[in-house]
């Protein structure tokens, strides 16, 4: 394909992504995935080019563009060389013309940018949340119990032992180590997130909203599968995929429970004041995350917001009765807005008299509230909010 038949290309995916955003449809990855399918010309140059115009372009734009190609003059006007392929030649993209609807820049829709702008987001801080996101890999020690291995790269070092950085794009799902479960995919925040839990060998977890479990198995490791350890969730397709990633990890101990949402405690009932510790892995807006999905800044509404807040606080609720006393609930969001974050854990502190926030030692973040704050551009994590609460005795 030539330059500017990839441009049209991009226009084309553009398109189909700001109409997903605005429907609630698939998500930009598997669009970009089922052009490639559909267009079996483009070959993997072709295909890579293509990836990375469609993902600047939707960095390039703060809120929803009008169309792909306002979004692709968008991200031109940060690239007079993309500019000279809108020549009306061959495949590629028509000629501009005067007036023509461009894309505006910014960080996200104005009312999410005054959302992070109230939660104390610097102007940095915002801006490194539409960067690129390495790739991170836990070393599992439940096979390799001193958190180190030989791997076809070696990968940088990071701050929680076991935890190393390789280049995005890194293929490491596709090395040996990976398929015999050595290694696990995960953002050094989420570790950090699971390392703040404080789980030790023989004690009881439960990981209310295991999802797919990456959280889960990382637990597993830090009880080195000793204890009892419940991995909860509403969603059964993300628990379905957590039985076969567990068995890859070699985490014995993880018991699944599908809950009904609205009666969650009673599903929980016989570990009511029985864990040591629980991880509330909370839904959220996942702004924390745009690095990996900047789309979701179009998808987001006040009242999806106000939906997960609502669904946060109730989880709090579902939580705490199953510590016990002494023991610690942990809060975790990926999301750096603090209607998410620090506002729910004041909110609960208040109206829970005795419990304290309880902070694990722990190599990243800025303390925030009652919590703590990881971003890209301090930490070089995804966006997270941690608070580690003490249930009184
Ligand atoms: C951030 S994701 C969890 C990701 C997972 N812990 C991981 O590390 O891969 C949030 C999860 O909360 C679950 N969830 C939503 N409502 C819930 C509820 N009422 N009770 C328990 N889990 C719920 C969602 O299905 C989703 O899997």
């Amino acid at each position: 394909m030539t330059p500017a038949a990839r441009v049209q290309a991009a226009i084309e995916i553009l398109d189909s992504i700001i109409e997903a955003a605005r429907s609630k449809g698939p998500p930009a990855d598997r669009l970009v995935a089922q052009w490639f399918k559909d267009h079996r010309f483009a070959g993997s140059k072709d295909k890579r080019a293509i990836r990375e115009l469609v993902y600047d372009a939707i960095r390039a734009c703060g809120p929803i563009p009008s169309s792909g190609r306002a979004a692709m003059l968008g991200l031109a006007e940060e690239q007079d060389d993309l500019r000279e392929l809108f020549s009306g030649e061959g495949y590629g993209p028509a000629a501009i013309v005067e007036d023509e609807s461009v894309a505006a820049g910014g960080i996200a829709p104005e009312w999410l940018e005054n959302r992070l702008i109230a939660s104390g987001i610097g102007e940095e801080e915002a801006q490194s949340l539409l960067s690129r996101a390495p790739l991170d890999v836990r070393v599992n020690r439940l096979k390799l119990p001193d958190g180190t291995g030989e791997f076809p790269e070696a990968g940088d070092p990071l701050a929680l032992p076991g935890a190393l950085r390789f280049p995005s794009g890194t293929k490491v799902t596709e090395w040996e180590a990976y398929e015999q479960g050595l290694i696990e995919v995960q953002d050094l925040g989420s570790q950090i997130a699971c390392s703040a839990v404080g789980a030790a060998p023989g004690d009881t977890v439960i990981d209310l909203c295991a999802g797919a479990g990456g959280k889960t198995i990382a637990l597993a490791a830090a009880l080195a599968n000793e204890g009892t350890l419940v991995a909860a969730d509403t969603d059964k397709r993300r628990l379905s995929q957590l039985e076969p990633r567990a068995e890859r990890a070699g985490a014995q101990i993880a018991q699944i429970v599908l809950l009904d949402p609205g009666s969650e405690a009673e599903a929980l009932a016989e570990w009511e004041g029985k864990a040591d510790h629980v991880l509330i892995d909370a839904p959220c807006s996942g702004t924390g995350t745009w690095r990996r999905n900047p789309e979701a800044r179009w998808r987001l509404t006040p009242a999806e917001l106000g939906r997960l807040a609502a669904l946060q606080a109730r989880l709090l609720g579902i939580a705490a009765p199953l510590v016990k006393p002494g023991g610690h609930l942990t809060y975790v969001t990926c999301s750096l807005l603090d209607e998410e974050g620090k506002n729910q854990i004041a909110r609960f502190i208040a109206d829970n008299p005795g419990w304290i926030s309880d902070r694990s030692e722990l190599p990243l973040g800025t303390p925030h509230g009652d919590g703590l704050r990881l971003t890209p551009s301090t930490d070089g994590t995804d966006g997270f909010f941690i608070a580690r609460l003490g249930k009184p005795c």
